[in-house]
C-alpha cells in the first residue's frame, strides 16, 4: 500500500492524489499532520460576532424593479455575497444533488480514483484533495464548452447522479446568466454585458468535501480567498463552516435551507472598477459532522481580455485596473495561492 511519505512535497502529492481521507487513513494517527497545520495567522479565532450580521438575501421572485436593483448593487458593493431565494431550482434537485454528492463521497476510495484521466486535474472531471493543505477533497467536473464524450467520464456512481449533474448544469447556466444580468443592470449597464464580456464562457463545478477535523483550530476546510472568475454559485448543506470577511472580521453564512449562497469573482470587482466586491472568503471545520458543498462557477475563456468598462470610469478619474487576459489573471492567481491569502493583492489594495 503507498504511503504517504514523510517530506512536505510527498504529502502534498498523496494529498492531491488520493485526498485527507485517504490519507488519514495510512497514516494511522490521531494527530493533525504537520501538512494540514495552518500557520497562525490563518487559522480561526472564534470570536463570539461571527453571527452578529448576515450577508443580504435576494429573492429572485420579485419582479424586476428599482428595489431589486438596489438590494443587488448594495449586497454586491458591501459583502460580494447574498443568498438567493426563489431562484427557480426544484427543490427535488436541490436535495437530489445534496444526497448524490454526499454519496459520491462515502465510496470506496478505489471507486472514486476510477474517474480520473491522465490528464488530471485538466482533465473532464477530477478526484482529490483540495488546495495546498486544505482538510478537504473534491471532485471536480468541467461544463460548458466540452464535447459530449466528455460526459462519458462522468461519475457512474451512484445511481442517476450523471443525470442530475446534466440538470445541474442546465439549470445553473440559466441562473448564472439571470444573476449576471441583474448585477449588470444593477451597474447602470446593458443586461448583456457581464456573460458577454466572458467571451466564451466556461463554467465548471467543484464538489467540496470536509470530513471532520481531529482538530478545527488547527486546519482549515479551505483557505482564505476570493474566487478569480465571473461569478460563483453555491449550494451547501446544512452542517455550516462557510464565511466571509467584511472589515477585516469573519462572518458566518449560515445555512439557509432552500437557498444558495452567490458570490461575485475578482472579474466583477475589476469590470466595476471596484465599485463591487470579491470579497474573502473560507470554510472552517468542525470535529463532529463532514460538510458537502457543491460551487458552479462560470468564468471567461482564457483569452478573453478584461478591464474596467469604460462607463464606469469617471471622466476625471483613471480605470482602478489595467486591462488584462483572463489567462494571464488566472496564472498569476494560482501563483498567488502558495501566498497566505489565495486572492490577488492588487485588487485587496482598494478595499476598505
Ligand atoms: O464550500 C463552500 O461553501 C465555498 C466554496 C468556495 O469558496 C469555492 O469553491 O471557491
Ligand atoms: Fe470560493
Amino acid at each position: 500500500m503507498e504511503l504517504p511519505g514523510n517530506t512536505h512535497a510527498e504529502m502534498r502529492r498523496f494529498h492531491r492524489k488520493h485526498g485527507v481521507t485517504e490519507l488519514m487513513m495510512r497514516l494511522n494517527t490521531h494527530e493533525v499532520p504537520e501538512y494540514y497545520v495552518k500557520p497562525v495567522s490563518e487559522r480561526r479565532i472564534v470570536e463570539a460576532d461571527e453571527d452578529l450580521e448576515q450577508i443580504p438575501c435576494i429573492n429572485l421572485q420579485a419582479p424586476m424593479s428599482e428595489d431589486l436593483l438596489t438590494a443587488v448593487a448594495r449586497a454586491c458593493t458591501e459583502w460580494g455575497f447574498f443568498y438567493l431565494i426563489n431562484h427557480g431550482v426544484p427543490v427535488s434537485h436541490l436535495q437530489d444533488m445534496q444526497r448524490c454528492t454526499r454519496e459520491f463521497f462515502s465510496l470506496p476510495h478505489q471507486e472514486k480514483l476510477k474517474i480520473n484521466t491522465p490528464a488530471g486535474n485538466a482533465g473532464p472531471v477530477h478526484f482529490g484533495g483540495g488546495g495546498n493543505r486544505d482538510w478537504r477533497e473534491v471532485l471536480r467536473i468541467h461544463f460548458a464548452p466540452i464535447s459530449e464524450s466528455d460526459k462519458d467520464y462522468w461519475p457512474s456512481k451512484p445511481v442517476g447522479f450523471r443525470s442530475l449533474l446534466e440538470e445541474h448544469e442546465n439549470h445553473l447556466q440559466r441562473l448564472s446568466v439571470n444573476i449576471l444580468s441583474i448585477i449588470s443592470l444593477s451597474l447602470g449597464l446593458n443586461e448583456d454585458f457581464l456573460i458577454e464580456a466572458c467571451g466564451e464562457a466556461k463554467s465548471s463545478i467543484t464538489v467540496n468535501h470536509a470530513p471532520p477535523s481531529l482538530d478545527p483550530s488547527l486546519t482549515m476546510g479551505h483557505r482564505t480567498h476570493s474566487d478569480p472568475n465571473m461569478l460563483t454559485i453555491i449550494l451547501q448543506d446544512d452542517v455550516g463552516g462557510l464565511q466571509v470577511q467584511k472589515g477585516n472580521r469573519w462572518f458566518n453564512v449560515r445555512p439557509m435551507e432552500n437557498s444558495f449562497v452567490v458570490n461575485i469573482g475578482d472579474q466583477v470587482q475589476i469590470l466595476s472598477n471596484a465599485k463591487y466586491k470579491s470579497c474573502l472568503h473560507r470554510v472552517v471545520n468542525n470535529n463532529h459532522s463532514p460538510r458537502t458543498s457543491t460551487a458552479f462557477f462560470i468564468a471567461p475563456s482564457r483569452n478573453t481580455t478584461i478591464g474596467p468598462a469604460p462607463v464606469l470610469v469617471d471622466e476625471n478619474e483613471s480605470p482602478v485596473y489595467p486591462n488584462m487576459v483572463y489567462g494571464d489573471y488566472l496564472d498569476d492567481f494560482y501563483e498567488q495561492a502558495h501566498c497566505p491569502d489565495s486572492s490577488y493583492p492588487e485588487l485587496r489594495e482598494t478595499e476598505n
